[in-house]
């Protein structure tokens, strides 16, 4: 089963600061959409509250009909949001294969078996390197140990602040299939990305933050064809 999240009215404030204001938005099941903005516009924040990392100050986060605003991060993740953090970060003392059974929520062996089966599938570099120490990986293959750990968990829905950064465009377009098969699979994605081409190429919808506040909502092909609508957003901060 998957379901829509719904963002209605969300407001958060940072060190007594109101940083984002009064914003709403939707992902549907299947869909990728790009939220875009910045440096400070308040896309890492959006995020945070999302995935229960920081408090909100008023609005609410809805997956389906189930309401996440409040819950713990582990509780949303167990909810059905996988949060994949910024800096492709991994357990480094633990093999690949740790990582990934730490984040799986279903402690059977079958579904833990079946868990890794799939993310093999979907990364096989992985399934070669299962018992190497993670810290020994490559920036590109910490992204795919960050992601498997997104996908074993099973999502309804998927973060993934700053997919490229730091990476090789050989290895972003490997995570760029990912994320699509993700969608291909129901999972609806929002995605952080800091290069605005790779996020509307991989986005059919898009959203753009500007100081906090939800500047453009809507099909990606307009931020394409209408670059000016994104520039303003990045030169007004
Ligand atoms: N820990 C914090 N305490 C107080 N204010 C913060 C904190 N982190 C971020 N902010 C402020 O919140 C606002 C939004 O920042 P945020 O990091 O969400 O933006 P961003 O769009 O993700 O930018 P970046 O791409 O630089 O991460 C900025 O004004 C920032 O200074």
């Amino acid at each position: 089963m998957t379901r829509s999240i719904t963002v209605q009215n969300l407001t958060v404030a940072r060190g007594g600061k109101r940083v984002i204001h009064d914003i709403s938005f939707g992902v549907a099941p299947g869909q990728i959409s790009a939220l875009l903005g910045a440096n400070g516009a308040g896309k890492s924040s959006t995020v945070m509250a999302l995935a229960g990392a920081i408090p909100t100050d008023s609005g609410k986060v809805r997956l389906g009909d189930e309401t996440l605003t409040g819950l713990s991060p582990d509780r949303i993740r167990r909810h059905g949001v996988a949060l994949v953090p910024e800096g492709h970060r991994v357990l480094g003392q633990l093999s690949v294969e740790d990582n990934l059974l730490v984040a799986a929520l279903d402690p059977s062996a079958t579904a833990r078996r079946a868990g890794l089966d799939r993310v093999y599938e979907i990364f096989p570099e992985l399934a070669e390197r299962r018992r190497q120490q993670a810290s020994d990986l490559s920036g590109g293959q910490k992204q795919m140990v960050a992601m498997g750990q997104a996908f074993i968990a099973r999502p309804d829905f998927m973060i993934v602040d700053e997919l490229s950064l730091g990476l090789a465009p050989t290895v972003v377009r490997r995570l760029a299939e990912a994320l699509k098969l993700a969608a291909s699979q129901g999972i609806g994605v929002l995605l952080i990305e800091q290069f605005a081409k790779l996020a509307l190429d991989l986005a059919r919808h898009a959203m753009v933050l500007e100081r906090g506040r939800l500047v453009y909502d809507g099909p990606s092909a307009t931020l394409r064809e209408n670059p000016e609508i994104l520039h303003g957003a990045y030169l007004a901060q």
